[in-house]
């Protein structure tokens, strides 16, 4: 029999309310051991609750849910209690005394879900972006893949894979009979044409998705003394990075976490750009020039009258900044650049964040589209790409062959699921999970 398992669901104590979880074929058992009775289905109860030797030890809300209709597919019950540490201990305690009940291995719940059919794989991934989203984008995003959005798209296209391979196969048992047209072999590779424009076009929305799962990269770069490191600690509103008049103040790359306009934007401070002799500026200035090769997004900036030095070639998009302008004698035009910023006033910073936002929104197709999210997804779906053009392209070979392609391709999809063998997958996917979900 397998072991029933429990955690603390919600987050770490204090807190008002704690939530401890328990599934598995033993919570009957434990419910009758633990608060002396089976609560009505899927209805808060409040009960005592005592350890095996009937010591009280605090009283809260019992949930049941009844397998299969639960969250692990398995019997479920929850316990609402008091969120102090000792309160939380003393009913673990309670719980780890059962005969065949243990602490759940972080995603361990999601993972006897997914077992029992509750979740597909995208959907399991879904749930553990939720869990940790911090900007409107992402949750958004999250939300909607762990509704499902991406399983019906990819389950949609994995049965239209195995129609088409179905059809083909008919044609094959029946090939030696005159009464099987020729057009329905051509609806089969015109519907695969379609197919492959769908995913094509699905594949184009991957990076989008990517940057509002793992943020949009900005880099700060411009010669020492530009303001960089007061701009960050600005945007941050915290003392972030070391300040001074001295020109070579920062050497590490320093990078904040942001939510602008919804997004989460990863900002980063660096070494300001010089010829130098010193070996730590030299490697900090190194160091500069990657974050700004792999920033989506470079501000360069400089002071009125000192030329920014030019980013590499490579950078995807730049916004040049005058900094300082209230040291200015004349006020800043915009015939200057387009941003003139100043980190002591704030003159210009909302302009700027604005040009930033609108970046920003104009990243991801707006509604309710599933994409792509994890570099999982796109090399499968690449995979089923390259299976389906082979497969259309090899019209001389064998039905079987172009059939086998086929296959190929429905398998990869299937991989993205989870329907099809991927147990070397699933300790991946679930080892992004907490102790509790
Ligand atoms: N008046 C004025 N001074 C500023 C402004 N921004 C920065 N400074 C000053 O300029 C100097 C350099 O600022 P930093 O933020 O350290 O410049 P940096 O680009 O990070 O410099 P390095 O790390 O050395 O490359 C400090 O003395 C700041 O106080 C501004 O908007 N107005
Ligand atoms: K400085
Ligand atoms: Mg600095």
């Amino acid at each position: 029999m397998r072991d029933t398992i429990f955690a603390l669901s919600s987050g770490n104590p204090p807190a008002g309310v704690a939530i401890v979880r328990i599934s598995g074929s033993g919570v009957r058992f434990g419910l009758e051991t633990l608060v002396g009775q089976i609560p009505p289905a899927r209805m808060a109860t409040f009960c005592d609750i005592k350890d095996k030797n009937q010591l009280r030890l605090d009283r809260g809300l019992v949930l049941f849910f009844p397998a299969p209709h639960s969250f692990t597919g398995e019997d479920v019950a929850e316990l609402h209690i008091h969120g102090s540490r000792a309160s939380v201990a003393a009913v673990l305690m309670a719980l780890t005394d059962l005969d065949g009940f243990r602490l759940a291995e972080p995603g361990e719940f999601t993972r006897q879900a997914f077992e029992n059919g509750k979740l597909d794989l995208t959907e399991v991934e879904g749930l553990s972006d939720l869990i940790r989203a911090e900007t409107e984008s992402q949750r958004r995003q999250a939300l909607l893949q762990a509704d499902g959005v991406l399983r019906s798209l990819y389950e949609g296209w994995a049965r239209r894979l195995t129609h088409a391979r179905a059809m083909i196969e008919a044609e094959l048992d029946f090939s030696d009979e005159d009464d099987i047209p020729g057009s329905v072999s051509d609806q089969i590779w015109k519907d695969m044409g379609l197919l492959l424009a769908e995913i094509r076009s699905h594949l184009e929305c991957a990076s989008a998705a990517e940057v509002v799962r793992d943020g949009y990269r900005i880099a700060l770069i411009g010669p020492p003394n530009a303001g960089k490191s007061s701009l960050l600690n600005y945007l941050s509103k915290r003392d972030v990075a070391i300040v001074s008049d001295i020109p070579g103040t920062t050497r590490d790359v320093v990078e904040v976490r942001l939510d602008i306009a919804g997004y989460l934007v990863v900002l980063q401070d660096t070494a300001g750009l010089r010829e130098s002799s010193d070996q730590i500026e030299i490697e900090g200035i190194r160091r500069s020039l990657i974050a700004a090769e792999d920033a989506d997004l470079v501000l360069e900036l400089h002071e009125f009258g000192v030329p920014g030095r030019v980013v590499p070639s490579g950078v995807n998009e730049r916004i040049e900044i005058v900094t300082k302008v209230d040291c200015l004698d004349e006020p800043f035009t915009a015939d200057d650049a387009a941003f003139g910023i100043s980190t002591l006033t704030g003159a210009g910073i909302d302009k700027l964040l604005e040009a930033i936002s609108e970046r920003l929104e104009n990243l991801a197709p707006s509604g309710e589209m599933g994409l792509p999210t994890r570099a999982r997804h796109v090399d499968l779906l690449q995979d089923c790409v390259t299976a389906i053009e082979v497969a259309m392209k090899s019209a001389e070979a064998p039905i079987e062959v172009r059939s086998e392609y086929l296959r190929h391709a429905a398998n990869s999809m299937g991989r993205i699921t989870g329907m099809v063998d991927v147990e070397d997958l699933l300790g991946v996917v679930f080892s992004e999970f907490c102790v509790g979900k």
